[in-house]
């Protein structure tokens, strides 16, 4: 590579999100705006630029617990059709225009109900946001295509129901089921039956695990619950003992989680910013996301919440890149990874690749070299 990748080569690279909360993306200006609308008096801040900055502050609480606190504002505010469908719309504008060619936006319908709608009304909702979204973003000549996990939350009780609304959905957008939530105190296996439910269905299912619990969170969500792919899974390296080799250099010694994890290519949704936020890693330098991705884990990168971390896609490739030395090959390596382990038909991921991810580094890589 001839020289370090910038903020703004980054944007235009064909980028892939897999972890991404609907209500974690917020514009802080649709925040203080929805606020007024609906008569919500709560928030910590009026102006938009103070509330970004509140967000990003009070999510700096080095504990997931007080990092979740913070979505108490962006829920009170998404409680309409309305609601739902600007902020919707606005995240599908906001991915396409950092220049993300497929995302899958999570988000817990549960949240939503407080002022009269039904889950299936919340999911239109969405949906419908979406739909507009990715035709604003078709017109302004960035496509996107944008799929929907419906959340649980694991500390509640209503996980098969929103299990069997996912697959009432599926054919319409809805391509995946997670849980999210504190963790510690939650394991996986509270909500075994809608997992069980969803591998029924053969429906795809990702379970937040080993951010703020290690790995009996890892291991339950794999081999009792039957998870696709981890959120976060940050603690899998709990797994792997660094040794001092002879010469100085150093090898790693794996347990069989985290060989497991690696032999069935199991995707690891990483989060580097939000995991500095709620203490799951040190700093963005001393991230396990350097080593995973050495040692050849499937590792994808992505933002978890936008508003709450400050961040974008492109900005975490960029902070990962200035950290670990990464040029194209590596985030088209994590690019890749993220397609493939997509919760899209084999045909759709393989077209994105073959038609937009690779000839997008192949022409980055021309232009910059
Ligand atoms: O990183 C995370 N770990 C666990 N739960 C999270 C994280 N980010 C957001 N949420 C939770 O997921 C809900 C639905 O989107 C959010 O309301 C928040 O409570
Ligand atoms: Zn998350």
């Amino acid at each position: 590579m001839s020289h370090p990748l910038t903020l703004d080569d980054i944007r235009r690279a064909p980028k892939v999100l897999l972890h991404d909360h609907l209500d974690g993306g917020l514009r802080p200006e649709t925040v203080v705006e929805l606020a007024e609308a609906v008569g919500y008096t709560g928030l910590p801040a009026r102006h938009p630029a103070e509330l970004g900055t509140w967000f990003r502050d009070a999510a700096d609480s080095g504990a997931l617990e007080r990092y979740l606190e913070t979505f108490s504002h962006t829920v009170a505010v998404m409680q309409t059709r309305e609601a739902l469908e600007r902020v919707a719309a606005e995240c599908a504008e906001d991915l396409a225009a950092d220049g993300v060619v497929y995302a899958e936006v999570r988000y817990a319908p549960e949240l939503h109900l407080e002022q009269g709608l039904s889950l299936d009304e919340v999911v239109e909702a969405v949906l419908e946001g979406f739909r507009i979204g990715q035709e604003r973003a078709a017109a302004q000549g960035r496509p996107i295509i944008v799929g929907t996990l419906l959340t649980a939350m694991r500390h509640a009780a209503r996980s098969l129901e929103i299990a069997e609304l996912a697959v009432r959905y599926r054919d319409v957008g809805v391509v995946g089921f997670d849980i999210a939530g504190a963790e510690a105190g939650y394991p996986p296996t509270r909500h075994l039956d809608a997992f069980e439910y969803m591998s029924r269905e053969n429906a795809h299912f990702t379970i937040h695990a080993g951010e703020a619990f290690g790995l009996p969170s890892i291991w339950e969500a794999l081999q009792w619950c039957g998870a696709d792919r981890l959120g976060h899974g940050v603690r899998i390296v709990d797994d792997i003992e660094h040794l001092r080799a002879e010469g100085g250099g150093s090898e790693v010694r794996m347990g069989r989680l985290a060989n497991y994890v690696r032999d069935q290519r199991v995707p690891l949704e990483m989060c580097p910013s939000s995991n500095v936020q709620t203490g799951a890693a040190p700093s963005i330098a001393e991230h396990p996301i350097g080593m995973l991705r050495e040692l050849r884990f499937r590792v994808t990168v992505n933002t978890d919440n936008r508003l709450q971390s400050g961040t974008s896609l492109s900005e975490e490739f960029f902070k990962l890149s200035t950290a670990f030395g990464y040029g194209w090959d590596d985030l088209e390596w994590f690019t890749v990874n993220a397609m493939k382990s997509a919760f899209l038909p084999f045909d759709e991921r393989l077209s994105l690749i073959n038609g937009r991810i690779k000839p997008g580094f192949a022409q980055l890589k021309w232009a910059t070299q």
